[in-house]
């Protein structure tokens, strides 16, 4: 069924030229920051961080691998359930390595909180973050990116990695999901 964007999104927010060049210099100032560092690993959580984490890996100019960590709060809808559930684990050891930590979002923080704390522990050298989207408002645990592309204001939002129900990933842009959608 061909999706009907009118009835499912609100506002566009960002569009896909200005995430496609804010994550260039973002990239940019990635490529600047780990140039003289030990083994970058890029770690991305699945699956809303799976746009960016291709576009900003396509822009890095160092060596690095890719990883991926599959963990969930949000049961299906809007709500954080709170408990950080491991679902896929790293397949490679990062002791002393540098590992950045790639997210869609940062919402309450519960879950960058919770996989920081885990990747610490392992030995890595280092563990930073980097997310596209920050909503400060919602925050339950103080963490703070080491990168941000965008503040965005308390709205749900989709597109780009980011669902609702698991659906409108696909979106090239980000946009406010309608409230008549999910209440
Ligand atoms: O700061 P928080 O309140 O923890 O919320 C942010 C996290 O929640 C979403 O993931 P979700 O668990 O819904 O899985 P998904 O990436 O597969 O959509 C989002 O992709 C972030 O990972
Ligand atoms: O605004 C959001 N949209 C989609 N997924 C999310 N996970 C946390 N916040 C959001
Ligand atoms: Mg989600």
């Amino acid at each position: 069924m061909k999706i009907d964007l009118e009835d499912v999104i609100d506002q566009v927010l960002i569009d896909e030229e200005s995430l496609n060049k804010r994550i260039k210099q973002l990239a940019g100032q990635i490529n600047e920051y780990y140039l003289d560092k030990n083994e970058l690993v890029l770690v991305g959580i699945l699956k809303g961080s799976i746009m960016f984490m291709a576009e900003l890996a396509k822009n890095i100019k160092l060596d690095c691998t890719l990883e991926f960590m599959d963990v969930s709060s949000y049961e299906n809808g809007t709500q954080s359930s709170g408990n950080v559930k491991i679902i896929k684990d790293l397949d490679t050891d990062i002791t002393g390595k540098e590992v950045l930590l790639v997210e869609d979002i940062i919402d309450t923080g519960r879950t960058l909180d919770a996989l920081k704390e885990s990747l610490i522990k392992r030995g890595a050298n280092s563990v930073k973050i980097i997310t596209l989207l920050d909503k400060p408002e919602r925050r339950e645990i103080e963490i703070k990116p080491d990168w941000s592309g965008f503040k965005i204001p308390n709205e749900f939002v989709v597109g780009y990695g980011l669902d609702y129900m698991q659906m409108y990933r696909n979106l090239p842009f980000i946009g406010v999901l309608k409230r008549e959608v999910y209440e």
